[in-house]
């Protein structure tokens, strides 16, 4: 572990207080942390700092207080270390390489439940009757990163560019949720276009799913980085090239441990700060010193990418690439002809922690302004900061979120999460691009999840879906009972809690309902406790499970996505692509990509694909479901036309793609921000 710069343990304290005190928080929630404050590790530095928004009382629904599972247990403590800061120096190589299914039987809960790969073993139901057998973790990953099954033909792009994308995670690798998926399905829709693309990810290996980093091979690079407080850092590169895309994997032991990208079983790794600092320095090293360029498996090494890139730096994770850029390499006149675009797939994580650890990025002191934060007068705790992500926002050249709607919620008070002032003064260069959906990955006609495939001109096969989902969960076989599907990560966010006090409703109203997620242990407990209040109407599953997911969005009728705040959403895409009716919380993303059906307006038959519903409550949503059960059982007419016009919808990255190129092609125009 480095020996980094921190802040002193009662900072510490304050910051977890900050972190996990929540108005809603129930006494029992609050035992359930301290336990697993005091099973805490040793020392390590940093972590994910969620910003904690105003209480769900006082304020709109995109900026309530969320519990997200990125955060959702405490920073371990750490003694004092404080190291003094280095000057700011360019990295140096040196390598001589440099130049050259289903599941059955109750399982346990899962302590990590949204690893991929572990997370194949979901906790079935009890009720369930399912005659498969859980996938076991040692078998290989359901997802392999094979060439696509046939090349759709694209138009190709005008001026091809190098991007360089900078990921925390990368599906099928290291997905934990949607971040995931944008990066592991827009990379390939821009090389597609012509464009030599890039994407860097952590190498992370946990014992668990090491086995889908076997095709990347090591590069026999080394390169050291100057991490301030943090010290000189080796770090390597592994890479496959699939796709037509250039994966790339940064190497350090940080990255070796068990549980997912951000935190194990006994909370946030308290270094994460420094494990993405790591990964942002490292990438801006990958385009000079990767000769990846023109790369084949076997042949010759071909050449760097170089520094005229594009970079793509994607969440708070990857917020430093811009800063480095500016604060480093343009400092010795490398990467003046680059821009950095970044992009924001959630505002409310922003990597926030104390001032005092400014020194462990290892940029130059002149660099703490672009950083430097005060916590708003709404946030649990004060004291200055450095918050990375606003750091990207005045370092970047534009700003890119992912849909239209988020991209103005987040300049308001309500959204912004304390840095709607700042959006606001970069407003003429934040543009907001609704998320594509992976066409290989969610196709209803060649699912290889499902019991039965089909398309918008024949649903059959979505019928035996459905037969085989309600059999599945154990739940009366009936083509005629609604079948309604949520699908997420057990956070305030996504409204998991709405959708649990909805259960008498729907109960009430004949229907059956499944809830797949994990995260907040509350919430797992209350979908136990529902199921067993209504065994004949609810099923909850306890996991993180790809298949059983693909499973629940094709056998559903309707799929919910309440979220509070919701920058873009994926599961209203991926529902609409398998004729599932979403009905979704009328916010960011989810409002942009659900038109409202109305039988009675003649456009709005044509383009409707669901329903939206506000405020984000339990009542408001059972009476838009009531909306969309009267059209399914007196209007069986219009209920097909719902299902066709939202499978027929375009949802392909490419339309996505060709809107990221225009926002490269403007930046390219602009001179560089800082
Ligand atoms: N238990 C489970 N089992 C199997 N699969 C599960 C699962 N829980 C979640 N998933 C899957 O994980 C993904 C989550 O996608 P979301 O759009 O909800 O993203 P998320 O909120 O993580 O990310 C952020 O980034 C994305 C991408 O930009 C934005 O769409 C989003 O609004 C923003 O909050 C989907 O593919 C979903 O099916």
């Amino acid at each position: 572990m480095p020996n980094c710069h921190s802040e002193s343990s009662s900072t510490r304290r304050l910051h977890i207080s900050f972190l996990h005190l929540r108005a809603e928080l129930t006494s029992k929630e609050q035992n359930l942390r301290s336990k697993a404050v005091e099973a805490t590790p040793p020392p390590q530095q940093g972590g994910d700092t969620h910003v904690d928004g105003p209480t769900e009382s006082g304020s709109p629904p995109a900026q309530e207080a969320e519990e997200a599972s990125e955060d959702a247990a405490p920073t371990p403590l750490e003694e004092d270390s404080v190291v003094p800061s280095q000057s700011a120096s360019l990295p140096k190589v040196t390598s001589a390489a440099a130049s050259a299914g289903a599941s059955a039987a109750p399982a346990s809960f899962l302590e990590f439940p949204r690893w991929q790969e572990q997370a194949e073993a979901v906790s079935s139901p009890p009720a369930a009757q399912s005659s498969q057998a859980p996938p076991s973790s040692s078998q290989p990953p359901p997802q392999s990163h094979n060439r696509r099954k046939a090349k759709r033909a694209v138009e190709q792009a005008e001026t091809p560019l190098d991007i360089v994308f900078v990921s925390a995670e990368v599906a099928p690798w290291s997905k934990t949720g949607g971040l995931g998926d944008v990066i592991g399905s827009l990379p390939i829709a821009l090389a597609a276009r012509g464009h030599r693309v890039m994407v860097i990810a952590p190498r992370y290996l946990n014992g668990v799913s090491d086995k889908l980093y076997n095709s990347a091979e090591d590069l026999g690079v080394t390169v050291t980085l100057d991490m301030g407080a943090c010290g000189y850092q080796d770090v390597k590169y592994f890479h496959q090239h699939t796709n037509d895309v250039d994966w790339v994997f940064v190497d350090h032991p940080s990255y070796h441990r068990a549980g997912n990208p951000y935190q194990d079983s006994n909370g946030v790794f308290g270094d994460n700060q420094f494990r993405y600092a790591l990964l942002s320095l490292a990438a801006c090293e990958a385009p000079l010193q990767l000769h990846v360029g023109g790369y084949r498996s076997g042949e010759a090494p071909g050449f760097p990418y170089g520094d005229k890139v594009v970079f793509l730096a994607n969440d708070w994770h990857a917020g430093l690439v811009p800063t480095y850029i500016a604060g480093k390499y343009r400092q010795h006149g490398v990467y003046k002809d680059a821009r950095c675009i970044f992009a924001i797939h959630n505002l409310s994580h922003q990597g926030v922690e104390p001032a005092v650890t400014f020194p462990n990025f290892g940029l130059p002191d002149n660099w703490y302004d672009p950083l430097s934060w005060e916590y708003p007068t709404w946030a649990s705790i004060n004291g200055p900061a450095v918050n990375i992500l606003k750091g990207a926002l005045v370092t970047s050249d534009r700003i890119v979120t992912v849909s239209e709607g988020y991209a103005w919620e987040i300049t308001t008070a309500e959204g912004g999460w304390g840095l709607d002032k700042v959006l606001q003064s970069r407003q003429h260069v934040l543009n907001g691009i609704t998320n594509g959906v992976d066409l290989d990955e969610w196709d209803p006609e060649a699912d290889e999840h499902t019991v039965a495939n089909y398309s918008a001109n024949d649903l059959s096969g979505k019928a035996a879906c459905k037969e085989a989902l309600q059999k599945e969960l154990g739940l009366e076989v009936n083509p005629d009972i609604p079948l309604i599907g949520w699908i997420g990560r057990l956070d305030h966010q996504k409204g998991p809690d709405l959708v649990l006090d909805a259960v008498p409703g729907f109960a009430s109203r004949s229907c059956q309902l499944v809830m797949l997620g994990s995260g907040h242990p509350p919430y797992e407990a209350a979908m136990r406790e529902q199921e067993e209040r209504h065994p004949h109407h609810f099923r909850g599953w306890v996991g993180f499970s790809i298949p059983v997911a693909h499973r629940i969005v094709a056998g559903c009728d309707i799929m919910l996505v309440p979220s509070r705040f919701e920058p873009c959403g994926l599961n209203q895409l991926f529902a609409m692509r398998y004729g599932t009716i979403p009905i979704v919380h009328a916010t960011g993303g989810l409002r942009d990509t659900v038109q409202d059906y109305n039988p009675d307006s003649l456009e709005a038959r044509f383009k409707g694909t669901g329903w939206t519903f506000t405020p984000p409550s339990a009542d408001a949503m059972l009476s838009c479901v009531d909306r969309a059960l009267q059209i399914r059982w007196h209007n069986k007419e219009d209920w097909g036309a719902l299902i066709r016009n939202g499978m027929t919808s375009d949802l392909s990255w490419d339309r996505a793609a060709q809107d990221y190129e225009q926002i490269f092609n403007w930046a390219l125009m602009d001179p560089a921000q800082a």
